[in-house]
């Protein structure tokens, strides 16, 4: 065999010798970060983090710029030019960025990955005594301030859950989405005020203790129970809730999951940032105290008719503690920064154990229509804070349970082009007195009937001669 060294590996070793000269005279270290990486050629998650933070801190100190619009988000995004170099200032250390690409070797190349054939990349330049910050502390800085601009940025999501029976279909996934794009927000909410900052200032403090929820010990959520009558504002305080905090919402239809495991399976699909509604609690499943309470009182018969197997597999089911564990569980604790909220019509229906404070941190009670609460409502709907017909709705309110719904009906405008407010005002006072008959008709109807019950209760208890005689004779034929 000839004796001969192969061309490429001279080429190496002089590539290495020269690299070697080069970093006894140079100062600067450099550090790549490539779009995808691993055996799966996965999107690494650094290289987006550094394109986002580099998009919001840095583009405006570039000249080359290029702009797209992702499908996470509904604004285009602007970031550095390929080789364009930024320079960003960390704790008065400067460190300079340059979006590079390099293309493949060989052009015949096929691939299945869109980095295959440009694969680009981030190269970090900085001073070598600065590597130890750089390393420790910047890049953390990068991933911790890219997330946070991708996720303000990011388009909200309403999901739904699919059930289980689908989950081979829709792509495999456990959830479908939407857009989330609801109205509402805490200004538009008609509450009480000092409730409403009760609540703002409860969720501004959650958003802002992860490192107090650390230092306690307890995973980073917080659980909401709303409840009140339909129509007080329940769905249009979590949409609030969502707009306030830039969370996703993940509608979730207890009626769709069969079991404890799956439950599990569809928690584990959820990430942070995210709101997790069960709403309508008590009728969304078995697992109400009450239910329960009627369940042991079947037992006997019951137990004879269930297969053994079922009664003892509790993940072969649904069960209020397969709900517990969704909600203060080990696993409910990955991912961090959730919020948790049951809305119920009937708060006496639940059980204790699933909304004992620590688990529904906060209670909050959805009320009929107050004054206050008409007035966030007539300034929505009609841009007005006063009117002479204030005082006749005020009196009315007090006299009426009405809902913010039905108010809020009767506000609407029922012609867009004729914006007469006196003529608004008019139809809610009309709707309300309307409402306080229909109320003052069924308290005199149960007063009735209370009368009813109560006469007829008086009547068969008072005994008549013939009774009396019927007895005694009765008695006398008794052995
Ligand atoms: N507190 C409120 N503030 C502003 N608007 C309200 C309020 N309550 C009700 N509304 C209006 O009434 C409509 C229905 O309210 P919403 O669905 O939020 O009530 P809910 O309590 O969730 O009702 P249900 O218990 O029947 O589901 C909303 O779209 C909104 O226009």
């Amino acid at each position: 065999m000839a004796n001969y060294i192969p061309f490429q590996i001279i080429r190496d070793h002089l590539a290495t010798f020269f690299h070697k000269v080069v970093s006894l005279v140079n100062p600067y270290n450099e550090i790549t970060i490539h779009e995808y990486c691993g055996e799966y050629m996965n999107r690494d998650e650094l290289y987006a983090a550094s394109q986002a933070y580099l998009s919001s801190t840095c583009s405006s100190r570039a000249r080359k710029l290029k702009a797209d619009l992702s499908e996470e988000s509904d604004k285009p995004s602007v970031t550095i030019d390929d080789y364009e170099e930024v320079i960003d200032t960390f704790r008065g250390v400067r460190v300079w960025w340059c979006a590079c690409m390099r293309l493949p070797n060989s052009q015949t190349m096929i691939s299945f990955y869109p980095s295959q054939d440009q694969r680009k990349y981030y190269r970090l330049t900085f001073h070598k005594h600065h590597r130890k910050l750089v390393e420790d502390e910047y890049l953390n800085h990068i991933l911790r301030e890219g997330r946070d601009v991708t996720v303000r940025k990011r388009i909200r999501k309403l999901f739904t859950n699919n059930p289980s029976s689908d989950w081979n279909g829709y792509g495999g996934s456990l959830w479908s989405h939407v857009v989330f794009e609801h109205p509402s927000t805490f200004d538009t909410l008609a509450m009480d005020p000092k409730k409403k900052r009760e609540i703002i200032d409860d969720l501004v403090t959650f958003r802002e203790g992860k490192e107090y929820y650390k230092k306690i010990g307890k995973a980073w959520k917080r659980g909401y129970l709303l409840y009140g009558p339909p129509g007080t504002g329940k769905s249009s305080m979590i949409a609030a809730i969502a707009n306030f905090m830039e969370y996703d919402v993940y509608d979730l239809e207890l009626t769709a999951v069969k079991t404890n495991t799956e439950l599990r399976k569809i928690f584990i699909e959820t990430t942070g940032k995210s709101i997790i509604v069960i709403e309508d609690i008590d009728c969304s499943i078995d697992i109400t105290g009450k239910r329960k309470e009627k369940e042991e009182k079947d037992d006997d018969e019951t137990d004879k008719r269930l297969p053994q197997m079922e009664e003892k597999d509790e993940n072969n089911k649904l069960t209020l503690s397969g709900i517990l564990n969704f909600i203060d569980g080990l696993w409910s604790a990955c991912g961090g920064e959730r919020i948790v909220i049951f809305t119920t019509n009937h708060v006496d229906k639940l059980d204790p154990a699933l909304i004992r404070r620590g688990r529904m941190d906060m209670h909050i009670q959805m009320s009929n229509c107050t004054f206050e609460a008409f007035k966030v409502l007539a300034k929505n709907y009609l841009g007005i804070l006063e009117h002479d017909l204030f005082d006749t709705i005020q009196t009315l309110l007090s006299e009426v349970n009405i809902s913010p719904a039905d108010v809020a009906e009767g506000l609407m405008l029922k012609d867009s082009r004729n914006e007469d407010v006196g003529a608004c005002l008019m139809n809610l006072i009309r709707v309300i007195e309307a409402a306080k008959e229909e109320a003052t008709k069924k308290a005199q109807q149960k007063l009735a009937a209370q009368e009813n019950k109560k006469s007829s209760k008086e009547e068969s208890s008072i005994v008549r001669p013939l009774d009396l005689e019927e007895k005694n004779s009765k008695d006398e034929l008794a052995p």
